[in-house]
């Protein structure tokens, strides 16, 4: 059952490390991004029939900055590895967008932070570029924007970001391509005796102790934030291959169904974890009445949330906060993210989607919440 994981999957994030993007730090490795931009293409296109939705998430700006600065040996001044980022992100960008535009297909720079998805509007501005960009059939390719925070430098973590872009979108599947084979019951270049785990549960916490730090000078996350990483991607119900990135045909041979690497299965499904984290949000900001004609949409036919069928809103809330959404006798019939402030949403009320535009002066989305960012309880 597990492994049709990643052959059921549409929608996939995949994350690259440093170490192998950029060949051990001897600078980026055009031939290796080259594969995976095949491989991204492929997915893309559904060259197997089935078209997929695929986000990279690459590291490798620090090393490749370091090598056109001329740096041998990697500063410890943190501001020095904020201006190698910098430098390197350029050439990073510029190689994807030329592999991936070779294999026809569109590429978008994509720099983030924690503190960016943890802020509830910039979350829901992420969220809507990044599906927006899906449905355009392109491929973000997303880093750290080292530039502005500096833990991840620090850390040498892209796999949390990874984890979180997963959560941001609702990913299906999670492929962290590193420089091992997958997970092993200890570090490898450590521990010969160590023996391969092909399959567990995400978020099992003897999986931590086998975990070690990095292997190599380049990368420095190591093991143990995969592990983590895919016990937060699990939080969403996304599971989570860790695999070696110079597999022959890693990808295409994951989406096939072959099993390769280590698989970290969710324990919870994608919409059962949703609903469990809107209901975890106690502290409601807002709430909107709306009537029988939308009650019987959303509860009926499993329908967004439009404007037009709002006839009240209570509380002051923003763009991100979870709101309820109550019938006409008050009764709350489904919890979500709400798309527009308290103030817009008071003059949407009752207005058509086609009329966002002339009431507020601009356009948001036509939805007030989106099905996809809504819980209709039973
Ligand atoms: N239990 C383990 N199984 C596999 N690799 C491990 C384990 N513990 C530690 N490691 C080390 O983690 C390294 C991968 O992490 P890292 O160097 O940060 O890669 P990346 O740059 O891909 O994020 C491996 O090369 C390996 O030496
Ligand atoms: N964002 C930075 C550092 C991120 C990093 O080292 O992560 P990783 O090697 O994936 O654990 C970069 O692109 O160099």
């Amino acid at each position: 059952m597990s492994s049709r994981v990643l052959q059921d999957a549409r929608r996939i994030v995949v994350k690259v490390g440093s170490s192998l993007v950029t060949n051990e730090g001897r600078g980026l490795d055009e031939a290796a991004i080259e594969e995976w931009s095949r491989q991204l293409a492929a997915l893309v296109h559904g060259d197997d029939g089935v078209r997929r939705e695929v986000i990279m998430v690459s590291s490798g700006a620090v090393a490749e900055g370091m090598k056109r600065l001329g740096w041998a040996t990697r500063p410890k001044e943190i501001h020095e590895l904020q201006a190698a980022a910098a430098v390197g992100q350029m050439g990073l960008v510029q190689m994807y967008e030329t592999k991936l535009r070779n294999h026809h297909v569109g590429s978008a720079q994509v720099l983030l932070t924690h503190a960016d998805l943890a802020d509830r509007e910039r979350y829901l501005n992420a969220r809507s570029t990044l599906l927006t960009l899906l449905k355009l059939g392109v491929v973000p390719v997303i880093n750290e924007n080292d530039t502005v925070v500096n833990d991840e430098i620090k850390f040498g973590d892209n796999d949390t970001l990874g984890a979180l872009v997963a959560n941001l979108v609702d990913a299906d599947a999670y492929v962290i391509l590193t420089d091992q084979k997958g997970l092993y019951t200890a570090d490898p270049r450590r521990n010969p005796e160590a023996r391969f785990v092909h399959e567990a549960q995400a978020g099992n916490p003897d999986l931590e102790a086998m975990a070690g730090g990095a292997g190599s000078s380049i990368g420095k996350g190591g093991m143990l934030t995969k592990i983590l990483a895919a016990k937060r991607a699990a939080g969403s119900g996304t599971s989570t291959v860790i695999a070696w990135g110079r597999e022959q045909d890693v990808l295409l041979r994951l989406t096939r169904g072959e099993a390769i690497g280590t698989l970290l299965v969710a324990p919870t499904h994608k919409n059962q974890a949703r609903k469990q984290w809107m209901m975890d949000h106690l502290q409601l900001h807002g709430s909107v009445t709306i009537d029988d004609g939308a009650v019987r949409k959303l509860q009926g036919e499993g329908k967004s949330l439009l404007p037009v069928g709002m006839v009240a809103v209570e509380g002051d809330f923003s763009r991100g906060d979870v709101i309820a959404v109550c019938d006409a006798g008050g009764k709350e019939i489904a919890r979500g993210l709400a798309n527009y402030s308290s103030a817009e949403a008071r003059l949407l009320c009752k207005h058509a989607s086609s009329e966002v535009e002339q009431l507020l002066g601009y356009r948001a989305e036509p939805e007030m919440v989106h099905r996809d960012n809504m819980v209709v309880l039973s």
